[in-house]
């Protein structure tokens, strides 16, 4: 990360295990990432891969009877890992709130949209009946929902895919928080209402300084919104960097793999990654090297036994990859 500006979001060597099942699955191994103020960072890659894990420990949604957080979570002035119920509970939507990529999941069947976004805001403001109804129809507003004040009475299932999303924005935007976490929010939409929705997520984000960090398979969309990516593989941070210098100057091994994998090597909109050849690793039985030496060409017996450290080009560009030196920028094959 660029300068010495404070990070406002700090994840630092988060692990998270899941401990229900017969053996304990590191879905997220020592994934350390900062954020400062008004950034946009986009976590890709291939299913499995521990995006939606690492995204949903900072809100803490992982059910704690079965899930063990190790590492630092910090938002703002919050330490996530250490919050009380009580402070959770304020902390999630006042300071950073989630979209998803279906909004049914997060809207409740029962009551009309605007009848949720009044109680959110309610539940974190101080603001009459009335002062809440009227900012339900500006957040309406300010996502573009055309007649707002008639579909504020609407329920979720009477609502398109599209307004169902934006009414979700507004529902995340309710109680004004700082920091937006995305779950693919585009992906079951049209392309046509994709693009929409992700001009808008750019436009509210510059307008309200939002920081945010979101999961998408879509790389078109992560360089078009993000100024930084992550990549990620077997629940570790593999390549980060500007967007520009993961695209063009892609230095780890399986992030130059997902982007060859990309229909025609362009970068365009709607791109999606396709499959490597090959398989990640049973996340219950981890190899002691790099998870992706399997899959690797350039893998050698010390990549299976060392866990890579990150080697970093530029301050905000970094590879965990032993075998850099093979892949310097003039040597990516197009
Ligand atoms: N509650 C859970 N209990 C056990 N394993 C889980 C749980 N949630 C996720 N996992 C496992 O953790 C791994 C990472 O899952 P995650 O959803 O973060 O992947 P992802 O990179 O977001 O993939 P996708 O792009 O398909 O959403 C997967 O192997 C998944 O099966």
């Amino acid at each position: 990360m660029n300068g010495t500006e404070k990070p406002f979001v700090e994840l630092r060597d988060l692990t998270v295990t899941f401990t229900g099942g017969k053996s304990p699955i590191k879905a997220v191994n020592g994934v350390t990432l900062s954020l400062k103020r008004g950034e946009v960072v986009a976590l890709i890659g291939e299913s499995g891969s521990g995006k939606s894990v690492t995204l949903r420990s900072i809100l803490r949604l992982h059910n704690p009877n079965r899930t063990q957080i190790e590492g630092e979570i910090r938002v703002g002035e919050h330490n996530v890992v250490q919050l009380s119920n009580a402070a959770l509970s304020s902390f999630r939507g006042k300071v950073a709130s989630m979209i998803f990529q279906e909004p049914l999941l997060a809207l409740d069947p029962v009551y009309t949209v605007g009848q949720q976004i009044v109680e959110a805001i309610l539940r974190h403001e101080n603001v009459s009946l009335e002062q809440a109804k009227a900012r339900a129809l500006s957040l309406f507003e300010r996502v573009r929902i055309p007649s707002p004040e008639r579909r504020l009475d609407a329920y979720p299932h009477e609502m398109s895919g599209g307004m169902r999303q934006r009414a979700m924005i507004s529902l995340a935007l309710a109680s004004s928080p700082e920091l937006l976490l995305a779950d693919e929010p585009t992906t079951a939409l049209d392309a046509t209402v994709q693009i929409q929705i992700l001009l808008l997520l750019r436009e509210l984000q510059r307008e309200l300084g939002l920081s945010v960090i979101f999961v998408t398979h879509d790389i078109g969309a992560a360089v078009e919104v993000a100024d930084r990516i992550a990549v990620m593989y077997a629940g570790r941070i593999v390549e980060q960097g500007t967007s520009r210098d993961l695209i063009r100057s892609p230095r780890h091994p399986y992030t130059r793999a997902l982007l060859k994998s990309l229909a025609h090597g362009s970068v365009q909109k709607g791109s999606r990654l396709e499959t490597i050849s090959g398989s990640p690793p049973d996340l219950s039985k981890l190899p002691p090297g790099c998870a992706f030496a399997d899959r690797c060409g350039l893998a050698q017996d010390a990549c299976r036994q060392t866990q890579p450290q990150i080697v970093w080009f530029t301050s905000d560009h970094g590879a965990r990859c032993l075998r850099t030196e093979q892949t310097l920028p003039e040597q990516v094959a197009n």
